[in-house]
């Protein structure tokens, strides 16, 4: 049997008991599920929400806080208690755990991509379970995942994972919000997730979790477009992450079996990168590296947008003002102003190198409007 690699989400749904705090016979219980699913020989990697609920009591909330910095407050004292439950846990069923806390700008650079991906491998090669939270107490509003489900299809892309697992406390997701409209019916398959469906989707959750079934369904369209299978349900008991993998579980499934998986450095071009400039091209040059997989050469160039240096990433325009895709230049905003509009035998003459003047790679290349690539 060939290794798999599963990702599974846990929201605080899930680990919470009637107050919204943390609930250790729950905790016990996934971990349990947990083990039973890594003993079958696959990689097991944990997404787990429960920080702000672990450690609000002890800060002196009644209640789970509302406002940010109560939430990043709680985390930071729930934190450390959530993951000291995690791998006691863990131990009585000899697994290593280990925590990694991340931010969406420990992703932004491709450098701090590539190390967070070279982390969790090395990690997974040694055998070990990582516990992946987001770094609450020090992210900054705006830049945030939010809730947790961004974050699992962005993980489950990342490790390059098979099926990623949300666990929450409904059963999958329903035409309606059931707690409203209890006669809604459910989705036991969904071939892909359509715009429609996260527009038309609920981001009403429960008194503790964020997002709501319209966060898990736009992570699920992300984690499917990255080449995951989803699940997004609920269960109970010791085998009940081994009945998910096995398609026996209480929810909706996403996607086929097997997905195409996305190169990690498109990923990042494509979900993580910040653009810093722009390039608008002409039709041909549009065309070209939208439709035919060839690289961006300084003939096409029409006009630079912004300050910008080699290696950063650019957003690309059409005539018409559309983006239409991004791309890591190998010119810097001052040095390509001089090639522009030029073939690539004057551009050569310009810049004194005797190399094909490209000014994006097509392995460096996103295309917003090609639907395969994504
Ligand atoms: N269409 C829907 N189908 C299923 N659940 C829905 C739907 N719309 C809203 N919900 C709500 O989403 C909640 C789960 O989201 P949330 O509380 O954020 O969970 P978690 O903490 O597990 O991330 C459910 O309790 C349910 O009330
Ligand atoms: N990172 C936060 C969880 C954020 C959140 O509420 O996520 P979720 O319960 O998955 O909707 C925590 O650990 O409490």
């Amino acid at each position: 049997m060939k290794k798999k690699r599963i990702v599974v989400k846990i929201g605080s749904s899930s680990l919470t008991n009637k107050n919204g705090g943390l609930c250790l016979e729950k905790l016990q219980e996934h971990v349990q599920a947990l083990a039973r699913l890594k003993a079958l020989g696959h990689d097991v990697i944990l997404i787990s929400s429960g920080a702000v609920a672990a450690g609000f009591t002890d800060l002196g909330y009644t209640s789970r806080p509302a406002s940010i910095v109560g939430k990043q407050a709680a985390a930071a004292v729930g934190q450390g208690q959530l993951l000291h439950a995690y791998s006691q846990e863990f131990k009585k069923h000899d697994i290593v755990s280990a925590q990694l806390l991340l931010t969406k700008q420990n992703l932004l650079a491709k450098d701090l991509y590539q190390n967070a991906t070279a982390t969790l491998t090395e990690l997974l090669k040694r055998n070990v379970l990582p516990i992946i939270n987001e770094n609450d107490s020090v992210s900054v509003d705006g830049l945030t995942f939010g809730d947790n489900d961004m974050l699992s299809a962005l993980v489950s892309g990342l490790v390059q994972a098979q099926m990623l697992i949300i666990l929450t406390d409904v059963n999958g997701i329903y035409r309606d919000n059931p707690r409203v409209n209890p006669e809604a019916a459910r989705y036991d398959f969904l071939a892909e997730i359509p715009n429609e469906l996260i527009k038309a989707t609920s981001s009403e959750g429960s008194s503790v979790g964020t997002g709501g079934m319209k966060s898990k369904v736009e992570a699920a369209q992300t984690a499917l477009a990255l080449g995951s299978q989803v699940f997004i349900g609920t269960g109970s008991g010791s085998g009940k992450l081994v009945d998910i993998w096995e398609g026996k579980g209480d929810g909706t499934y996403i996607g086929d079996d097997p997905q195409a998986t996305v190169k990690n450095s498109k990923q990042w071009l494509a979900l993580h990168s910040m653009p810093t400039g722009k390039i608008e091209v002409d039709d041909g040059a549009a065309l070209a590296i939208s439709a035919q997989g060839r690289s961006l050469l300084p003939v096409g160039i029409t006009k630079i947008g912004g300050r910008f240096k080699a290696d950063d990433v650019v957003e690309v325009l059409n005539p018409a003002g559309e983006v239409i895709g991004k791309g890591q230049v190998n010119f810097s905003s001052e040095d390509l102003a001089e090639i522009k509009g030029l073939c690539s035998e004057e551009a050569r003459v310009i810049t004194k190198t005797g190399k094909r003047q490209v000014v994006i790679h097509r392995d460096q290349w996103f295309s917003a409007t090609r639907k395969e690539q994504m």
